[in-house]
């Protein structure tokens, strides 16, 4: 005897349903003792596991698992179809459910460095139909295109933090704006005042993470890690626990946190 599992589940409707429908209907095998039963209640259950596989892609699998009424009850067989499912499909929808909330306000991603906030704000901005802005690339437009890293070197931190803050001034007095502030915008209460007209999302992620990711694409863009000795990780991680100290605390008052170590555990 084989039961069909196939279709005998509701799938949410974030799920790309055409990816299942073109699978093959995988069956559940019954023992030898079930078979010889006449009539039979099954109870089937499915469970979803989703685990990710890259960064934009989530692989997830359907465990099916047989009770019958019969027997006592045991599960006697489970069975599980595998699929890729693309994470911008998920964020599609949630950001169709955020739009009527959000009424064309700024979102400001703010956060240590490397937490993502360029990476993540691309994707959120292109599926809410935001414009995408960096905050430090509009820095680097008003000083003639000079990187951050020269900025830094030819006229100091303080000069980069003023051209910050008028930066973020002039994207305050826009709407539907994804922006990607540098990690050190919080720093400053004026800022607030400007990333408060909109609502900022803080991305917390551990920092032997951020140091993991900087150490993987090197620290040359970024100025403030250059002061220390050592390997790459190393020199992150001294500093990012250093700058933590210092300006941990003003990352509170973003409206709302998005936790790394949360969504892991
Ligand atoms: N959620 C994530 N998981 C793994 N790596 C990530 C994630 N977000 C960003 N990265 C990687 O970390 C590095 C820094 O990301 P980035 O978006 O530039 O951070 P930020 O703008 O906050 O400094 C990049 O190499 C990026 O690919
Ligand atoms: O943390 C900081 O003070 C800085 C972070 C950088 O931006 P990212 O957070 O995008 O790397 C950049 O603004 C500058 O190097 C200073």
């Amino acid at each position: 005897m084989e039961a069909q599992v196939s279709g005998c589940f509701q799938q949410p409707t974030w799920i790309n349903s055409d990816k299942f429908a073109t699978k093959q209907p995988r069956s559940v095998q019954f023992s030898g003792v079930l078979s010889r039963q006449k009539t039979l209640r099954v109870g089937v259950s499915a469970h979803f596991r989703s685990q990710a596989v890259s960064f934009r892609r989530r692989s997830i699998s359907l465990e099916i698992s047989c009770l019958c009424e019969n027997l006592s009850a045991s599960v006697k067989k489970s069975g599980g179809i595998q699929d890729a499912l693309d994470n911008s499909l998920i964020l599609k929808s949630k950001s169709q459910e955020l739009q009527p909330y959000l009424n064309g306000r700024c979102i400001y991603l703010v956060g240590m460095m490397g937490s993502g906030k360029t990476t993540v704000g691309r994707i959120l901005s292109q599926v809410l139909g935001y414009s995408f802005y960096d905050c430090d690339t509009l820095v680097e437009q008003a000083v003639n295109g000079t990187p951050v890293a020269d900025i830094f070197k030819l006229h100091g931190e303080d000069f980069f933090r003023e051209k910050e803050t008028e930066a973020l001034r002039k994207v305050s007095l826009m709407h539907r704006l994804v922006v990607s502030t540098g990690g050190g915008a919080v720093i400053r209460p004026i800022n607030w005042k400007y990333m408060h007209k909109g609502i900022s999302v803080w991305l917390d992620v551990p920092l032997e993470a951020l140091a993991r990711r900087i150490a993987a694409v090197g620290t040359d863009s970024r100025p403030l890690l250059h002061e220390e000795a050592g390997d790459a990780y190393t020199k992150s991680f001294r500093r990012l626990s250093a700058l933590w100290e210092a300006r941990g605390e003003a990352y509170a008052y973003a409206s709302a946190r998005v936790s790394l170590e949360s969504m892991c555990a």
